[in-house]
């Protein structure tokens, strides 16, 4: 049985001021039928690890450092300094930073081993861009990027997995149901049996209005949210779905 997942991505916005205010109105109560998490700015991991300690929320990184040792690496996060704060999971591979950080399917999956072996969750983001769904390689496209972190991870079961279609982050246009269920399944079964246990999130301008169709769909686990999630009322209305839809 798997324990649903809603996972709020800030990406590069929120302020000390804007996170304490963000903290007072989201006031989730801990449920037992869902998992949410936020991804803060690294800078602001530690803060809301205070701000959202009695809510029951648990505390994601947006990346980490493919490197399993710490040292000379400027700039980089040690998947162990994130468990010291208490993180329990790091996004990996979201295509922001495939694109803009020109990470290679290599390096994310290299990222995967070292949140695993510190003990972090990793989300695994894959996605096609518009022209590959347009030119029909969607799915071959989502293969390839997972099977590089399946050569190199070998529980699969340590895994979390989010599909978002590139053309989906942020711009209002979300995958229907049905379309992001036919690429939830092909991830479920190149995952293999032990994919049964993984939860495999959506994300692509998920909101409000949308979440419970998404959630309707029988391989959606749960959501990786953007830019809805910095609105308090709105995420918490999302986890809401998910705890009655999936939970
Ligand atoms: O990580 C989150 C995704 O990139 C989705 O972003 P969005 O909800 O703003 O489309």
């Amino acid at each position: 049985m798997r324990r649903p997942l809603v996972m709020g991505n800030w990406k590069m916005n929120g302020s000390q001021a804007f996170n304490r205010q963000w903290a007072a109105d989201f006031q989730w109560t801990q449920s037992p039928s869902v998992n949410v998490a936020i991804a803060p700015p690294a800078l602001y991991i530690a803060q809301f690890a205070e701000l959202v300690a009695q809510q029951g929320i648990w505390l994601a990184a947006q990346d980490v450092s493919e490197q399993l040792s710490a040292g000379a690496f400027t700039g980089q996060l040690q998947a162990e300094m994130l468990t010291d704060l208490g993180v329990r999971y790091a996004i990996v591979g979201h295509s922001e930073r495939r694109q803009f950080q020109a990470e290679s399917d290599e390096l994310v999956a290299n990222k995967a081993v070292a949140a695993i072996s510190a003990g972090l969750t990793p989300v695994v983001c894959v996605g096609e861009t518009l022209a590959e769904r347009e030119e029909n390689k969607t799915l071959a496209v989502i293969e390839r990027q997972l099977a590089a972190v399946l050569d190199v991870v070998r529980d699969v079961s340590k895994l979390v997995v989010a599909y978002e279609p590139v053309w989906a982050i942020g711009t209002g246009k979300t995958a229907s149901p049905e379309q992001a269920q036919s690429v939830h399944a092909a991830i479920r079964q190149q995952l293999g049996g032990a994919g049964e246990s993984v939860n495999i999130l959506y994300g692509g301008s998920v909101k409000a209005a949308n979440a419970q169709d998404l959630f309707s769909q029988v391989d959606i686990d749960g959501a990786l949210v953007g830019g809805a999630a910095l609105n308090a009322g709105e995420f918490k209305q999302i986890c809401e779905s998910a705890a009655q839809s999936l939970g």
